[in-house]
């Protein structure tokens, strides 16, 4: 928090810096500098703001952001947590009124947060008005105590984030003033009359803003995990390459090149998909404060696509990357079991990657429809009824890839939207022929995805203009990207006969000789990441590749090296030694 106040860096933006990776398990203000933060900026009115704005910042106030209930995280909707006006007093009355409505999850709830933005169904004048979020005091500001009517805990131990505090919270018909109601889109007046916001879907936007933070965040961890394993493979020696002569480098391997350059490249595509979507948001952030919400429902989609895929990417390639250090990777101090622990939640949270995937789809099937009707669709799904233009390019050239991507995209779609007329037909429901198709419409807004993906990559990288050595090198990185890509998904591209088996041999062959062309780049390019050896937290990625040395001292530091004999000794073995069990 001090470095925060003298870098001047606002809290709603400490999310995006590394500030959270100074505790390694899990940070319990996480949600307060990010979810908490942002809430207050984006949902409440300037009144409100004035309020408690200034309190958030000096941390009088710890907020958490309380939304998902043990019975609900994915269907909003049916959350059952009620916040029913009292015309009488003014005043929200909150209830959780089954067990299934206890809010469940939130970080920092259980011991730290002394307030909530809690979403809860509105009801006024008799009417639900669906969840809406409220500002709600939890704890006493001085003396930590719950409030009554409040009822607070922590759930328990998880696979990771352990010295964060998830926690649970009940209403007991506990009462706020009407103006706790976050205001901005959204109100109700003194009379209870509800005044509808310009979009419904606006007070969701704390959601939308964390997916995009996750996704930088995503390249960060990937950053960390590919940097300790490339350092320690040029360490680490092993085995004979050619019999008779000294134990290479692991990462002379081929097979060693193939797990971690792919990644290394991955972290680009991440970052600069990352800075794109920041760039839609702050566009979108500025043109809803002047009413405007025409590029919610793109942003919304694109947010949904960048966190799934780079939660899933970051998370599959840090535990490739502890894979490749082998049994040294599964050691806590090589940082790499934290990091697969604080990413793989990434997956689930902010939307489970499922379900932020078909809510891709079910707009690349409604543009695709639209598109076919001649109805204006946004621009970057206008390519799903456009023209192929597979024949502009030079064969197997970067653009040509990009095109590939592009039009077997739009055949996924176009095959899938036909598979759910088929199926509509059957069923005569489109709900039912929608979960019939909905393997195939996953895929669909994968390879979207990995299309919009790939082409910011390329499209960041051939706008380098300050150092064409790096240009060259990053050019290299991202053909080896658009390359492993296709070869993980082969299948679409011959079914869209974009691409030929012989071409998938050609391109396959380059991927191999980029393998080794960019061998030596490795370790300079994990160094450009430019993490402090504080930061890595790892015996195995340190700066100096003291890798031995600081296994050894770290081992030292176990409890159990203490005393030569345990206690468990004098207590168990001991015993066991001596009854002949
Ligand atoms: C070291 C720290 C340790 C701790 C953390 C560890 C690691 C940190 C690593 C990274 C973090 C770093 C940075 C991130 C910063 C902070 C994060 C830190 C911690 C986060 C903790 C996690 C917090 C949470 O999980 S909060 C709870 C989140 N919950 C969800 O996301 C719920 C998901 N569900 C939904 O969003 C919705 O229910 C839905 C699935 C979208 C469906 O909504 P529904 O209302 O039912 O709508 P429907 O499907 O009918 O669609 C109707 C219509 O609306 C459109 N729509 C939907 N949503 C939106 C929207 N948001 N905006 C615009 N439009 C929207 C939808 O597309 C439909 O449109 P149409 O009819 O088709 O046109
Ligand atoms: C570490 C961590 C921190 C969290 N922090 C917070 C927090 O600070 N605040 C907060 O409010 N919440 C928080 N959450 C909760 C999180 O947002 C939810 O867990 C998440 O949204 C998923 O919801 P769920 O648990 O209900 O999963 P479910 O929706 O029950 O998912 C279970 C399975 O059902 C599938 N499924 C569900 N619906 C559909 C569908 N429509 N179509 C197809 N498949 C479907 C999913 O794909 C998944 O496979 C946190 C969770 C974790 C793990």
């Amino acid at each position: 928090m001090r470095k925060l106040a003298e870098h001047n860096i606002p809290l709603r933006e400490a999310s995006i810096t590394q500030v959270h990776s100074v505790l390694r398990d899990g940070n319990p203000l996480i949600v307060h500098t990010s979810m908490f933060a942002n809430a207050l900026a984006s949902l409440a009115n300037p009144k409100q703001q004035q309020q408690w704005v200034p309190l958030a910042e000096k941390n009088r106030i710890i907020g958490t952001y309380a939304q998902t209930e043990i019975g609900h995280g994915t269907f909003v909707r049916g959350l059952e947590t009620t916040a029913i006006f009292d015309p009488e007093t003014k005043e929200f009355v909150l209830h959780s009124p089954t067990i299934t409505s206890t809010k469940w999850w939130p970080g920092g709830l259980g011991k730290t947060a002394n307030a909530a933005i809690v979403m809860a169904q509105l009801y006024t004048q008799g009417k639900c008005y669906g969840p809406h979020p409220f500002f709600v005091q939890l704890r006493d500001f001085d003396t930590h105590h719950s409030l009554p009517g409040v009822i607070l805990g922590e759930i328990g131990p998880r696979l990771g984030i352990n010295s964060q505090d998830n926690g649970y919270l009940r209403f007991d018909h506990y009462r706020i003033p009407r103006t706790n109601m976050l205001m901005r889109h959204s109100q109700v007046l003194e009379d209870g009359s509800y005044v509808k916001p310009i979009h419904n879907k606006l007070s969701y936007g704390t959601m939308v803003w964390t997916r995009v933070a996750i996704v930088h965040s995503c390249s960060k961890k990937l950053a960390c995990a590919v940097t300790i394993a490339t350092r320690y493979s040029a360490v680490r020696h092993q085995s004979e390459l050619v019999p008779g002569k000294p134990e290479p480098q692991i990462l002379e391997y081929q097979t060693q090149q193939y797990k971690l350059l792919p990644h290394i490249a991955s972290v680009f595509a991440i970052l600069f998909s990352a800075s794109s979507v920041l760039r839609m948001q702050r566009n979108v952030a500025a043109s809803i404060s002047k009413g405007n919400v025409e590029l919610l429902p793109e942003l919304h989609i694109l947010s949904c696509a960048m966190k799934a895929l780079s939660s899933q990417d970051s998370t599959q390639g840090i535990e490739t990357c502890r894979l490749a250090c082998g049994g040294h990777g599964y050691i806590a101090s090589s940082g790499l079991p934290s990091l697969y622990t604080s990413t793989t939640c990434t997956i689930t949270y902010e939307g489970e990657n499922t379900v932020l995937l078909l809510q891709v789809a079910r707009y690349l099937i409604k543009s695709y429809r639209a598109g076919l009707e001649g109805l204006p669709v946004l621009p970057s799904v206008m390519y799903l009824t456009a023209p192929s233009a597979m024949h502009q390019s030079p064969p197997l050239s970067n653009q040509a890839l990009i095109e590939a991507f592009r039009i077997s995209s739009a055949n996924l779609v176009k095959e899938t939207e036909s598979r759910l007329c088929r199926q509509f037909n059957l069923e005569q429901n489109f709900h039912y022929a929608w979960n019939r198709c909905s393997v195939a419409l996953v895929h669909c807004a994968e390879l979207h995805s990995r299309y919009y993906m790939c082409e910011k990559f390329l499209s960041t990288v051939e706008s380098i203009r300050a150092s064409d050595r790096v240009r060259s090198v990053l050019q290299d990185l991202c053909r080896l990207y658009l390359i492993h890509h296709i070869t993980l998904n082969q299948g679409h591209f011959l079914r869209s006969g974009t691409l030929s088996g012989v071409d998938l041999s050609t391109l396959e062959e380059e991927m191999y000789e980029l393998l080794a062309k960019l061998r030596p780049q490795a370790v300079p390019l994990v160094d450009a990441f430019d993490f402090r050896d504080e930061l890595l937290g790892s015996t195995l990625g340190a700066w100096d590749g003291r890798v031995y040395e600081r296994l050894y001292e770290e081992a030292q530091k176990s409890p159990l090296n203490k005393t030569d004999v345990s206690k468990a000794y004098h207590k168990y073995l001991q015993p066991l030694m001596k009854s002949n069990l």
